[in-house]
């Protein structure tokens, strides 16, 4: 079960940049998905989602198949894109209870979650604000709240930590866990390597579209004479086997 990614071909008009893409990651496992800029991982995502439509190849989320239940396939998945989409006109409490409606469950319950992680974030008293009253950081942090409120199965985070201050990344960082814990799956990208290396459970490295590779942070160090620490360095690595080429 969770997300399974069975040779997947696909990318854009023209352009086919996913040459048969195959992994998977279990219910409770925290994946991250890494590569050089333009190596395909904004593209993985946007086939998961639902953005993007393969040429080839299948994707399964819990037993449900995108390409014959989208629907259900897509109302698991609670997804948290690198750049934040908020309506200018609706305050951040409207957009939480448009997207807690939007998936069937604005109740009591989920609304004192929702007032959680808006304390963890320090915007609990900003509900009647809107968007453009925002940081850069603030906006990101209101795509966080909204995607965690959802518990969904599978969640996706495109570069959790970016524009987040030490103290949000860390908060990140526990609800991510806390996510794995209730037996959800995650599915994160990062160029922070040895930050990731502390809490994921497994790297997929994509390189020019393919998976090179495939295991646990101490397996992708081992493999290139590095350690834990210094595994920012990889892609230094990556760049300088790609200029040999
Ligand atoms: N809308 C598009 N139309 C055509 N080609 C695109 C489009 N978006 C991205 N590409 C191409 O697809 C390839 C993979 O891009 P993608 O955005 O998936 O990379 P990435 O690994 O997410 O990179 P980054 O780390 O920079 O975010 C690149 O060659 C890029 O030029």
């Amino acid at each position: 079960m969770g997300l399974k990614i069975k040779k997947i071909s696909g990318g854009y008009v023209g352009n086919t940049v996913l040459k048969d893409v195959s992994f998977e990651v279990a219910n409770g496992e925290i994946v991250a998905l890494i590569g050089l800029n333009g190596a395909g991982k904004s593209t993985t995502i946007n086939h998961i989602i639902g953005e993007l439509q393969p040429q080839q190849g299948t994707l399964v989320l819990n037993d449900v198949s995108l390409s014959q239940q989208p629907t259900a396939f897509k109302s698991q998945i609670a997804y948290i894109p690198e750049q934040p989409i908020l309506y200018d006109e609706l305050t951040l409490g409207e957009h939480l209870h448009l997207m807690l409606s939007a998936h069937m469950i604005d109740n009591t319950l989920t609304w004192s979650r929702v007032l959680e992680l808006l304390k963890i974030f320090r915007l609990e008293d900003k509900l009647q604000w809107l968007p453009t009253h925002f940081s850069k950081g603030m906006r990101q942090k209101v795509m966080l709240v909204s995607a965690f409120m959802l518990n969904a199965p599978l969640l996706i985070v495109d570069e959790p930590f970016l524009g987040l201050d030490t103290l949000a990344q860390k908060d990140v960082v526990r609800l991510i866990r806390e996510q794995s814990e209730k037996g959800n799956s995650v599915l994160m990208t990062t160029h922070l390597l040895a930050s990731a290396a502390k809490f994921v459970d497994r790297f997929v490295v994509l390189r020019d579209g393919k998976v090179s590779f495939s295991g646990t942070p101490t397996a992708l160090a081992d493999a290139h004479g590095l350690t834990l620490d210094s595994l920012d360095d990889f892609f230094d690595l990556m760049q300088e086997a790609t200029d040999e080429t």
